[in-house]
């Protein structure tokens, strides 16, 4: 399983110093988290922070759109040096045309599904999308609790990617820690963000080879 740590929980005055140490345990990902304050009442950062890390890190970069509008942010982020742009299903009526500006960016596009939406509201996208973002939480903030019926939607969601012999990682986001990553992991997800359970210990790198353990089992 991939591990892509969230700088939500990072140090923002040491972006770059919080990145190096998760970037040398070999995690794959960085999840960057961006809010405006309106899709979700949080406010972070956008593409000129992407640009800045972006010539401090070769990992991927993870970005997950929490704002209205998204079809606003792609191309500047694509420049910016994004990887994976995703954009929730609640955030536009007109996914496939962000989903296919997206690709024309020559980023990978992902779907991002609340926990209250059912799985239908994506399935016509999914053959369209390199990865689909499973919300283990209401978005919005770090360190809240996992939300346990989740999990199988994760598992509903294995199931429906191997009948329909497509190709997508399932990433889940929200709440993971060395025991809840067990669970998604035995789902059927492929990546997993976590935020305050890799910045906010004393020993981050420690907490990354916690949740590889957790993720095998
Ligand atoms: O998208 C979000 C929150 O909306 C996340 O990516 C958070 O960064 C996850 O934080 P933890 O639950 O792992 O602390
Ligand atoms: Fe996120």
């Amino acid at each position: 399983m991939k591990i892509a740590p969230s700088i939500l929980s990072a140090d923002f005055a040491n972006l770059a110093h919080d990145v190096a140490i998760v970037e040398q345990t070999g995690v794959e990902y960085l999840h960057i988290d961006i809010m405006d304050g309106h899709f979700v009442e949080n406010l972070t950062f956008g593409a000129n922070v992407v640009k800045a890390l972006r010539k401090h890190s070769k990992l991927v970069f993870d970005c997950h759109l929490m704002v209205e509008t998204p079809e606003k942010y792609i191309a500047e982020l694509a420049m910016a040096g994004a990887d994976l742009i995703g954009v929730h299903i609640e955030a536009t009526p007109h996914i496939h045309r962000v989903l296919s500006q997206i690709k024309e960016a020559g980023v990978k596009a992902e779907v991002v599904i609340n926990p209250g939406t059912p799985l239908t509201a994506i399935m016509e996208i999914l053959p369209l999308v390199d990865q689909v973002l499973v919300m283990t939480v209401d978005p919005g903030f770090g360190g809240q609790a996992f939300i346990e019926s989740t999990v199988s939607k994760v598992a509903r969601l294995a199931q429906l990617k191997q009948e329909a012999g497509l190709d997508f990682e399932i990433e889940v986001d929200g709440g993971i820690n060395a025991e809840t990553i067990e669970q998604v992991a035995k789902a059927g997800a492929t990546v997993a963000v976590a935020g305050s359970y890799i910045f906010n210990a004393s020993d981050p790198v420690e907490q990354i080879k916690l949740l590889k353990q957790g993720a095998k089992g």
